[in-house]
């Protein structure tokens, strides 16, 4: 209500400040402590579809009641109670209102996110006799940021992967063996190396062509994560050579498991200029022991590992003497 000594020019300034609120490019509710509404802007209208004489007067949830009602009560009630502000971001709650987006053609998202902001307002007697409710569209931030964060996440996978094979590169895979190696040292789980090496891969590249060699080396990649668990970690550490974490995994375990991969990469077959080509691996396997210094150590024990499998004839799996 006005005071009796409003006069002409405050009507003017009224009549002028609501003329704004309407044409404001974010949504505006003005609620009292029982959830009524007494004002919304175009902007309410526009995107609810209900005219402001319509929902005047109406209870917020009765005109919504797909509203996250014990939440944004909470809300409201503390905004009242508190006499503070409140907000909440399209990231802990994508929209309050389920309005379409503006821009759902040209724009990412068929749905509006928002950001939301209540402010508790006082009446001239100085109590809080309402709270208004904005409504921000941020969809175009929303969904930039989730453009952005994707292209992140595929930018990392890229990152890590080794483009022949699709296994993990050298860096990364050595980065989740050296965490494998920290996780040992803390809880002193048994956990096993395996590394291979295709046998006399020159002669193979030599003979074939390095484009024929290089089928081969996805061939070898399909039989890893044929055989591999899905917590197993597995990597191209160089040109030809291959790594496989076992986390939980036992010495003699994880000789089985070597024993299996080194028979399925020798029964594969490649099928190339009409020749049927197949190689085989040898295989080193070391399991994680506290006398070890570092991860580096971890690898050079499976090294050497696989250097008597190729001491000792190729194409079969060793232990560190
Ligand atoms: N086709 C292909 N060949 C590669 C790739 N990376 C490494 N190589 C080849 O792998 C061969 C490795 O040869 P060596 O290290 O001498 O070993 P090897 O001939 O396999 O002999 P042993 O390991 O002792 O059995 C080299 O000829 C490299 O050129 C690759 O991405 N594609």
């Amino acid at each position: 209500m006005l005071s009796p000594t409003t006069t002409g020019n405050d009507m003017d300034s009224l009549h002028q400040v609501m003329q704004l609120l309407q044409t404001l490019d974010n949504g505006l509710v003005l609620l009292d402590a029982d959830y009524n509404v007494q004002m919304w802007n175009s902007f309410m209208e526009n995107h609810s579809g209900i005219a402001i004489s319509d929902a005047r007067g109406k209870n917020l949830f009765d005109l919504f009641p797909d509203l996250p009602k014990t939440w944004l009560r909470r809300k409201i009630d503390s905004a009242f109670s508190l006499q503070s502000r409140a907000f909440c971001t399209w990231e802990e709650h994508p929209r309050l209102f389920n309005f379409k987006s503006t821009r759902p053609l040209t724009g990412r998202s068929a749905m509006m996110y928002q950001n939301i902001t209540l402010i508790p307002l006082t009446g001239l007697n100085g109590a809080i006799n309402s709270v208004c409710l904005l409504v921000y569209d941020v969809t175009e931030i929303a969904t930039r940021k989730q453009d952005l964060e994707s292209a992140n996440k595929t930018l990392q996978k890229i990152s890590r992967t080794d483009k022949l094979t699709g296994l993990y590169n050298r860096g990364y895979w050595e980065e989740c063996l050296e965490q494998e190696f920290k996780r040992c040292q803390r809880s002193k789980r048994p956990s096993a190396l395996i590394l291979f090496d295709i046998d006399h891969f020159k002669t193979f590249n030599d003979t074939h062509g390095h484009t024929a060699g290089d089928e081969v080396l996805r061939a070898v990649a399909r039989a890893i994560k044929e055989t591999q668990r899905s917590t197993d970690i597995s990597g191209r550490y160089g040109g030809e050579e291959f790594g496989l974490v076992l986390p939980e995994t036992t010495q003699s375990q994880a000789m089985l498991v070597a024993e299996r991969l080194r028979e399925t990469i020798a029964a594969a077959t490649v099928e190339w200029d009409s020749t049927t080509l197949q190689v085989t691996v040898s295989i080193g396997v070391a399991e994680y022991s506290d006398s070890l210094k570092d991860h580096q150590n971890w690898l050079e024990v499976s090294d050497k590992a696989l250097y008597r499998a190729k001491e000792d004839g190729r194409n079969c799996t060793k232990v560190p003497e």
